[in-house]
């Protein structure tokens, strides 16, 4: 496949992986089709707009890693190339920090798709970013203040760049199995995909949900997020109950787990690419169907 095609296969299955994430509904103190969970600053078309506005960034980085086999230079391309991808989100957000997690997870993944053409396994993607995620960006200080450098600081937890560099584990661990234990057992795909992130926020230390809500907010998230699983999931009415009353929890905190939205995401992109990959569906799309949300939803079907 030639490396355009490659590249804007991948940049539309990771903008997609984004969109399916933004619409999912209803998810806890997050932005979806029904509210703007714990956040002011944003809605769902502004989160829409963002994601539209990454493809690009996945496409270029795509591109890059096509093209360049030394993993140093790669690192400082997509460095640079992923400060321009947030620099166009800003300009369509109109300065809202909406993706710019997405921006390095997704970024990394597309890479690393990119990189390593149909071996598109989650170890062996989740591999290549951990490799690429110890190098050092040349053009970022490590003294960069940022609500994660300083949940990093505070908390001594690994961080967006430390989960990178041990391949998000909570991805293989946690996001995958849910998604598919819930089609497994003939769930909705909004209900799979919901079990999904409440997976990923029962184990992932969220620097988002640190820096607004502490450490004892983090650990009550995790600790509900991780009882709706033991409930059966959210597509039991005692899981569905739980997780409203973790959509209020959150609100009341003022918190919002951006880290697992974008690890979502992520879990949905590999997802794609390990069943394009096994059905040698090849250049075609590695497809993330859309689910047809209700922004009334406040249960879950
Ligand atoms: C490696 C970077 C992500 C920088 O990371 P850093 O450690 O400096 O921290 P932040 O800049 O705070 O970004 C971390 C974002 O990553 C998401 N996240 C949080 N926890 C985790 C985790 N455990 N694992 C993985 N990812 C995690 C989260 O992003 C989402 O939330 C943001 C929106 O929520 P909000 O609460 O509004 O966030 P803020 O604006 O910070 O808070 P307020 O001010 O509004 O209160 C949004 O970003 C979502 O995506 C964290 O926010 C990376 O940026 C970097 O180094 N980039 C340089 C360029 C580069 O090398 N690019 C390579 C691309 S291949
Ligand atoms: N749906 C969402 N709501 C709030 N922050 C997010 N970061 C990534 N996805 C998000």
């Amino acid at each position: 496949m030639r490396a355009r095609t490659l590249a804007t296969m991948l940049a539309d299955t990771a903008t997609d992986a984004l969109r399916a994430e933004v619409d999912l509904t209803p998810k806890p103190g997050l932005v979806d089709a029904r509210d703007s969970g714990a956040h002011q600053d944003m809605t769902h078309a502004l989160m829409r707009a963002s994601a539209d506005a990454l493809h690009l960034g996945f496409h270029d980085a795509a591109v890059a890693a096509t093209r360049e086999r030394d993993l140093v230079r790669l690192r400082a391309e997509l460095g640079l190339l992923g400060r321009e991808s947030e620099a166009r989100m800003l300009l369509a957000t109109n300065g809202v920090n909406t993706h710019r997690g997405a921006i390095w997870c997704l970024g990394l993944l597309v890479s690393a798709a990119a990189a390593e053409p149909g071996r598109w396994k989650a170890d062996v993607l989740l591999d290549w970013v951990a490799r690429m995620a110890v190098i050092k960006d040349p053009a970022v200080s490590p003294a960069r203040c940022s609500n994660g450098q300083r949940a990093i600081r505070n908390y001594g937890v690994a961080g967006a760049r430390g989960e990178a560099a041990s391949g998000f584990a909570q991805i293989v661990d946690a996001g995958l199995p849910a998604l598919r234990a819930g089609r497994k057992a003939g769930c909705s795909e909004r209900v799979a995909r919901l079990n999904a992130l409440v997976a990923l926020m029962g184990v992932l230390d969220d620097t988002c949900v640190l820096s607004r809500a502490g450490l004892e907010g983090l650990r009550a998230m995790q600790s509900q997020a991780a009882r709706i699983g033991k409930l059966g999931g959210v597509g039991t009415c005692r899981g569905a109950r739980e997780l409203a009353g973790l959509d209020r929890n959150l609100i009341a905190l003022n918190a919002s787990p951006g880290g697992s939205a974008d690890l979502l995401a992520a879990t949905l992109f590999i997802d794609a690419l390990e069943t394009a990959a096994s059905n040698q569906l090849g250049g075609r799309r590695a497809s993330i169907e859309p689910v047809q949300e209700n922004a009334h939803a406040t249960t879950v079907a």
